[in-house]
């Protein structure tokens, strides 16, 4: 069985594979100082929950934490005996090499979600994640990453204007009512939802007005249901989207010698 990680910034997605078959898929607070230990204690826990007492004989991690895969390599090897595959370290292929400035590190979950959409809607695509950051990730006809967009996540707006401003609490995301706000909150909550929607929806113009061609917008993250009642944004959301991807790079990958 297989043994899918997917590391954010904020929070970090096991997910167990037989084959093709998903099976279970468990998240965490992402941690850099949690240890290869501590991993395997929960994890092990809600395996034997799930009736799976063995049988992970490969994983693959998908980090935007550089700091965390130390501790994930040592699961790999002490628990798993096995190497685990990286996303975006040389050894872990992808099926067309992105087409990006010379030297740039795309974000490996940027990688995932490429290669999974593709794999769906084929090219000619836009994902949206909405994680810690929203990130737009344009993908070419032939599969290739070729570029897109990040921007502030929607929490981390949220989060920035209490931090900074002392007469602002802290809110929740919520659709609001209306769009004028009569009390502090409601006018918080207005400016994040609609400016969202505003973003959303003039970058992912922006994007087919440069490629020139119509292009399928696919939406994942937790926060992307919430921004799809009613609006519409997106040609579909898809919450498995990063897990899908790192099983098929997983299985490409079989392919090649270590
Ligand atoms: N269903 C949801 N409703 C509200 N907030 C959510 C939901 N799912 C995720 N979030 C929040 O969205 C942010 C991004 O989460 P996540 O997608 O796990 O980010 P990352 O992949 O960057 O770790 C976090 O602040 C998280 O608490
Ligand atoms: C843009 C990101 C911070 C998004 O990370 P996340 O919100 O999933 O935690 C991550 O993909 C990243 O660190 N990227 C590196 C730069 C790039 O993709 O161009
Ligand atoms: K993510």
């Amino acid at each position: 069985m297989l043994l899918c990680i997917d590391c954010g910034n904020t929070n970090t997605v096991f997910s167990i594979w037989d084959g093709e078959d998903f099976i279970s898929t468990w998240r965490m607070e992402t941690n850099h100082k949690r240890t290869a230990d501590e991993y395997y204690v929960w994890l092990s826990g809600l395996m034997r929950l799930q009736g799976i007492e063995d049988g992970i004989n490969s994983v693959i991690v998908s980090s935007t934490v550089p700091r965390v895969v130390f501790n994930l390599r040592v699961l790999a090897n002490r628990y798993f005996n096995c190497r685990p595959l990286v996303v975006g370290k040389p050894e872990c292929r992808l099926p067309v090499d992105p087409r990006v400035d010379p030297g740039t590190g795309v974000g490996p979950d940027r990688l995932v979600n490429t290669v999974a959409g593709f794999d769906r809607h084929g090219g000619d695509i836009i994902v949206v994640d909405f994680g810690t950051a929203t990130t737009f990730d344009v993908v070419a006809r032939d599969g290739a990453y070729i570029g897109g967009v990040i921007a502030p996540g929607v929490n981390l707006s949220l989060e920035a204007l209490h931090a900074s401003a002392a007469a602002l609490p802290h809110v929740d995301v919520t659709m609001p009512e209306k769009s004028i706000g009569t009390n502090t909150v409601a006018c918080i909550q207005s400016g994040v939802f609609w400016g969202y929607i505003g973003l959303v929806e003039g970058v992912v113009r922006q994007i087919r007005l440069e490629r020139d061609r119509p292009m399928k917008v696919i939406a994942t993250g937790g926060l992307a249901e919430l921004f799809s009642q009613g609006f519409d944004l997106f040609d579909s959301i898809e919450y498995d989207l990063t897990m899908h991807g790192l099983r098929l790079l997983h299985d490409f990958n079989k392919d090649f010698p270590a």
